[in-house]
């Protein structure tokens, strides 16, 4: 059974926490691949400042070396709200055979109960979680009740049932988030090791995020 890995988000920009917890789902589970999918319109977030083809182009630049990781800008090309359901109904009419993974963090599982139809979500793909820094799961909570529900222990379930699971997978916890480096920025610092160095250029180049004050451009941290 071939797994497709999906990881969403507003990547705005995006940054080593994503990319590790990409990278190291993948190792851990041997997905065939992982496919980066930028938001156009996020569903429960203020809409980005930069412009989606600007989010696009650094998730382009953050996975061009890194086999096994590409973008697809699907979502891009909808101007609705950026529903998961909607791209994962698209994904799996493309490619029935392939078992989906939808990868998100922590802070996504706990709002996952408000999510656009998660019931149907659990039709098509599995959830595959990685921990975050400052976001824990309450006893009691709807999240818990979701993972009560779905959850699987082992790796080997994802290739057991094509869909419904909910997989805690352990991963290195890195506290980077993409608000703490709108602020830096903002901030004129530029946020240097918390994302790839192409990235950076790229704010740096297009003038992305700039400083609050208008100060003329970001200084090294
Ligand atoms: N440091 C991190 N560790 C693990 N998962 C993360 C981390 N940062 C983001 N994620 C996950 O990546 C996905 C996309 O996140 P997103 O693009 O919204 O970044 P963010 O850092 O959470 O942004 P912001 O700070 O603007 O809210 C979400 O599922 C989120 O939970
Ligand atoms: O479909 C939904 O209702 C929904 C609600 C919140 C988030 N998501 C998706 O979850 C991923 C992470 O979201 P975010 O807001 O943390 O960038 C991203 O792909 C979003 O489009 C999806």
């Amino acid at each position: 059974m071939s797994l497709l890995g999906l990881f969403g988000g507003t990547f705005d920009p995006i940054h080593n926490g994503h990319l590790r917890c990409a990278y190291e789902v993948q190792q851990a589970l041997a997905l065939d691949e992982i496919a980066l999918l930028p938001n156009r319109l996020p569903p429960h977030k203020a809409s980005p400042g930069v412009s989606a083809e600007q989010r696009l182009a650094m998730a382009q630049l953050a996975v061009a070396d890194l086999p096994g990781l590409r973008v697809d800008p699907r979502e891009l090309q909808r101007q609705t709200l950026s529903y998961t359901v909607d791209t994962l109904e698209e994904l799996k009419a493309e490619q029935p055979e392939r078992t989906l993974c939808f990868i998100v963090g922590m802070d996504s599982l706990l709002s996952f109960h408000r999510w656009h139809r998660p019931e149907r979500i659990l039709q098509l793909a599995h959830l595959v979680v990685c921990h975050r820094p400052g976001y824990a799961l309450d006893v009691d909570s709807e999240a818990q009740h979701w993972l009560e529900q779905h959850r699987l222990s082992a790796p080997a379930q994802l290739r057991q049932q094509a869909c419904g699971g909910i997989y805690l997978q352990p991963t290195t916890l890195l506290d980077i988030a993409s608000s703490t480096i709108r602020a830096q920025l903002n901030q004129g610092q530029l946020p240097h090791f918390l994302l790839p160095p192409q990235v950076v250029a790229y704010i740096e180049q297009h003038q992305l995020y700039p400083r609050g004050d208008g100060g003329a451009g970001h200084k090294p941290l």
